[in-house]
């Protein structure tokens, strides 16, 4: 790992992602910063282009599907002149559809020698999602919506959160030396950690808690209400009811609600994980849950929660065991992803990060995170 971050390095973690094995992106070129003096030469294969592209459409497409929710009903009247989805989701097919088709051949392939031994169908055993799919159809449609779908819900919400993670370690080191502690106490330097060993890890869960609280991946959220039902007053001086009318779309915010100081605490805006262990937790979070809701819940809550905190957690203690500090390369940030100076004097994280935050259907940073990174001595 540290060989390939030699130069500085652009966490993006959506690059690499391990369960789909859909796209061997890490042949893909890694990001150098605009200021990099002597940038090694690039890859120019044609896998590195086309994961470049990939990448490239797939968040155009998403930025053109956010525009859409903001805009609302109306949004066709604004793509009167063309559907502006079209040329980004043409470049995600052309990537998209040779896998899907080689994965349907491989597993026809795969059906036929299993039936010449005498094995049923579906018993080919799956290595990777799109095995999985495959067990249940081989329609390429629903394979390929199946595909991206999962892309979108386990890509870029895991990558956001990784990268915050990273940010947090570069502004608050005692915080990332305790964690690595944790790591060094719980797997040590090298050892490759475990699911029954991530579960012991009370800080290092912490520490992701207290990232998703402040910047959770699904900052915005809109939900729409079937029938007219109405909800309780949030004041409670008022008793009369909110009348909420049937196909009302009801927008809300867990980024707010993360950060309000009445059911946080004072301290709400800093980054403490503490809050996730100490008394805190009694006094503002197990009387209500569902103040925190990175997951959202009830019947859509995400299905991949525990998939994420573990592959977090895995990458995370991977990282703490290759490196023992981090600091913010304020430099290497393009011009248009600093925070504007006038955020200085904002109150709340306004004016404490050092980034600035961007959304399309979930959140990011524009150009990536820029850190440097300490080789770990042990
Ligand atoms: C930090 C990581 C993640 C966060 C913060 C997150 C957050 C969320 C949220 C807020 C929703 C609900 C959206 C809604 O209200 O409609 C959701 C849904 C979903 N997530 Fe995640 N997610 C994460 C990782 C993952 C991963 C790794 C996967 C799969 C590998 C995944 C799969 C899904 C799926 C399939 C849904 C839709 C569930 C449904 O509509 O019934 N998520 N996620």
């Amino acid at each position: 790992m540290p060989s390939r971050f030699k130069p500085g390095f652009n966490l993006d973690s959506g690059s690499q992602i391990p369960h789909l094995r859909i796209c061997p992106s890490l042949k893909a070129n890694i990001p150098y910063a605009h200021n990099v003096p002597f940038p090694p030469p690039q890859s120019s294969s044609a896998h590195a282009e086309s994961a470049n592209h990939f990448v490239k459409a797939f968040n155009d497409a998403m930025q053109v599907i956010a525009e859409r929710e903001y805009v609302g009903v109306i949004w066709p009247l604004w793509e009167m002149w063309g559907d502006k989805s079209r040329k980004p989701m043409e470049v995600v097919s052309r990537f998209l559809d040779p896998i899907i088709r080689a994965a349907i051949e491989k597993r026809r392939v795969a059906e036929r020698l299993v039936g010449e031994k005498g094995v049923g169908k579906g018993e080919v055993e799956a290595e990777t999602l799109l095995d999985e799919l495959l067990n249940s159809t081989s329609d390429p449609k629903i394979l390929k919506d199946e595909t991206l779908n999962i892309l979108l819900a386990g890509r870029d919400t895991t990558m956001h959160i990784l990268t915050m993670v990273v940010y947090f370690l570069s502004m608050y080191p005692d915080v990332c030396a305790r964690l690595r502690e944790e790591v060094l106490t719980h797997v040590g330097p090298t050892a490759r950690p475990t699911y029954e060993g991530i579960k012991d890890m009370k800080y290092l869960r912490a520490v992701i808690n207290e990232t998703l609280r402040l910047y959770p991946s699904v900052p915005f959220n809109v939900k729409e209400c079937i029938n007219t039902t109405t909800w309780p007053s949030p004041d409670p001086n008022d008793e009369r009811p909110i009348y909420i009318p049937g196909g009302a779309k009801v927008p809300w915010a867990s980024i707010l609600m993360h950060r309000r100081k009445d059911l946080w605490g004072p301290d709400a805006e800093e980054f403490s994980p503490d809050r996730f262990l100490d008394e805190r937790v009694k006094k503002y979070l197990l009387p209500n849950p569902f103040q925190f809701l990175p997951f959202n819940a009830g019947p859509r809550i995400c299905l991949g929660q525990q998939f994420a905190y573990n592959e977090m957690s895995f990458m995370l203690i991977r990282l703490l065991q290759s490196f023992e500090s981090f600091s913010i390369d304020e430099d290497a940030f393009m011009p248009d992803a600093r925070p504007p100076k006038e955020w200085a004097s904002a109150p709340g994280r306004k004016g404490i990060d050092k980034f600035r935050p961007r959304f399309h259907l979930t959140m990011y940073t524009s150009d990536g995170m820029w850190i440097k990174a300490k080789e770990a001595t042990y």
